[in-house]
């Protein structure tokens, strides 16, 4: 379970980043008291446009970044005073991961299923599930900086999943990723919730939201625009398209 509340979050700009955005405010509200629940077995996606404070909301969950103020629970731990504690239940999957490029697939999974302590014998059963899962067989063997992007991910996917965390955030699990690639982290996804573990996404592409989520949460320059179930928010659509609904919201808060 993920318990989160009234979480904000503020950077102190830079000289460079005040030009670059053209104020003369020392301060940008990133995430503005955002509250929400991701129960186990359901997958909560957090949706939201260019700038909203999806990416700062899950770097916060995943203790990357330390809240301004708010609370954080992951499966009961409270993640702000135990970071440590909390981050060993969680796999957190974000752009940014850095692989090293020298290794190959196979020496990446097996140092951080080390680094978690996975004993060898689940270690083994866990590469041997997600390499068949994401079809990676073909290329555990090979150096990473010869793999393509897609490629890449999937490598970062197993690395984000080796110790079988109970919580899973996905920080756009999809982006930039062809069809077929996309359809296997989306069964991996699938999978996650078939094993009752609790999974946040964060996406702003509505059509995939819909093919995955039970819960939704839509944010907006940092705030909480809405919050419900993925059926409620159909029935009470006012729009034809779920996308023109996603709109709808946006541009009314
Ligand atoms: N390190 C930082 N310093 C200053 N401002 C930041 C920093 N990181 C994010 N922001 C600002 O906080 C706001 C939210 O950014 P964030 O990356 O969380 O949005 P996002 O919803 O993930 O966007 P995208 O879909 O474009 O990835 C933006 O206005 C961004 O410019």
């Amino acid at each position: 379970m993920i318990e989160v509340e009234n979480l904000y979050k503020e950077f102190t700009l830079t000289a460079k980043q005040k030009k670059e955005l053209n104020t003369r405010e020392s301060k940008a509200i990133a995430v503005d008291g955002i509250s929400f629940t991701c129960q186990p077995g359901r997958i909560f996606s957090l949706l939201g446009p260019n700038g909203a404070g999806k990416t700062t909301t899950m770097r916060m969950l995943s203790t990357i970044y330390r809240p301004t103020s708010g609370g954080i629970k992951i499966g009961g731990v409270d993640a702000i005073a135990s970071p440590q504690e909390a981050r060993k239940k969680i796999g957190f999957l974000t752009g940014s991961t850095g692989l090293y490029a020298r290794l190959t697939p196979n020496e990446v999974i097996d140092y951080f299923g080390k680094l978690y302590e996975v004993p060898s014998a689940q270690l083994r059963e866990r590469k041997q599930y997600l390499f068949e899962l994401l079809n990676m067989t073909d290329f555990i063997h090979k150096r990473i900086g010869k793999l393509s992007t897609g490629m890449k991910q999937k490598v970062s996917i197993c690395r984000t999943m080796i110790h079988d965390p109970e919580v899973v955030v996905f920080d756009e699990p999809t982006s930039g990723l062809d069809v077929i690639t996309s359809a296997g982290i989306i069964q991996l996804i699938r999978n996650c919730k078939t094993q009752g573990k609790t999974v946040i996404f964060s996406s702003h592409i509505m059509s995939e939201v819909d093919l995955l989520c039970d819960d939704l949460a839509i944010i907006h320059k940092g705030k909480l625009l809405h919050s419900g179930t993925m059926e409620e928010f159909r029935e009470n659509m006012q729009e034809d398209s779920l996308t023109g609904e996603f709109i709808r919201i946006v541009n009314q808060g």
